[in-house]
């Protein structure tokens, strides 16, 4: 599903990242300052590599030979951080509608009610984002990313900023999104044991 191969600088950073793999959803793991951030914004058009291909789901997003770098908004990626990253003058809904815009709103592939049932957001639709716990804004987040309607999801250490038990709260509703979203994911991790809950494939940066 993941076919990558590019050459990567950032200042002084640079390195060579190959990853091949058919698993749906894969996992980068590796230290700080590894690069896994930087391969996520390649995937997501908002870092260019030097050269290289990058090929997610059958689709081409980079590819120097062949003079290809699709624009970020073309990409079709629903990214999350590890902070959410909400719209603070928005509530919820206007959060989560937010990812629902232009043409993508006439025959969403996921609808508003079917991201509110899947996360179990409904109760707080009509919150603002002050008053919701570190996994509900997370869950706000996944939604407002799938409400974009990607092909592609990127996932950068989400449960990173969460306490243990905020994250046990939110691994189950991560395992459903992969579940039931059948995206392709590529998620970035530090913790072995989160990664063994979440995906089929671990990729080493070191
Ligand atoms: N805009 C930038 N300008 C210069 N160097 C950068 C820039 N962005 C990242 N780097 C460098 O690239 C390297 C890889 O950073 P990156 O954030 O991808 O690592 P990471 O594996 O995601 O780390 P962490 O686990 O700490 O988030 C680091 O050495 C970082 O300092």
């Amino acid at each position: 599903m993941l076919h990558l191969s590019i050459d990567l600088q950032r200042g002084d950073f640079q390195r060579q990242v190959r990853i091949e793999d058919d698993a749906r959803v894969v996992a980068l793991v590796g230290a700080s300052g590894a690069g896994k951030t930087t391969v996520l914004n390649a995937i997501a058009g908002l870092v260019r590599p030097r050269a290289g291909r990058i090929e997610i789901d059958g689709r081409v997003l980079f590819d120097s030979e062949h003079g290809i770098d699709l624009p970020a908004h073309r990409r079709r990626i629903g990214y999350v951080f590890q902070d959410a990253r909400l719209f603070p003058h928005l509530d919820v809904r206007h959060n989560l509608l937010y990812g629902l815009r232009g043409e993508r709103k006439l025959q969403p592939r996921f609808a508003l009610d079917t991201i509110v049932e899947l996360l179990g957001i409904d109760k707080l639709l009509s919150r603002r984002t002050h008053a919701l716990s570190g996994g509900e804004a997370q869950r706000i987040a996944l939604g407002r990313a799938l409400l974009s309607q990607p092909q592609i999801l990127l996932l950068d250490e989400p449960l990173s900023m969460l306490d243990q038990a905020r994250r046990e709260e939110l691994i189950p509703y991560l395992q459903r999104v992969r579940d039931e979203t059948a995206l392709p994911m590529v998620y970035v991790s530090h913790v072995p044991a989160e990664v063994r809950r979440l995906t089929d494939a671990v990729h080493v940066l070191d």
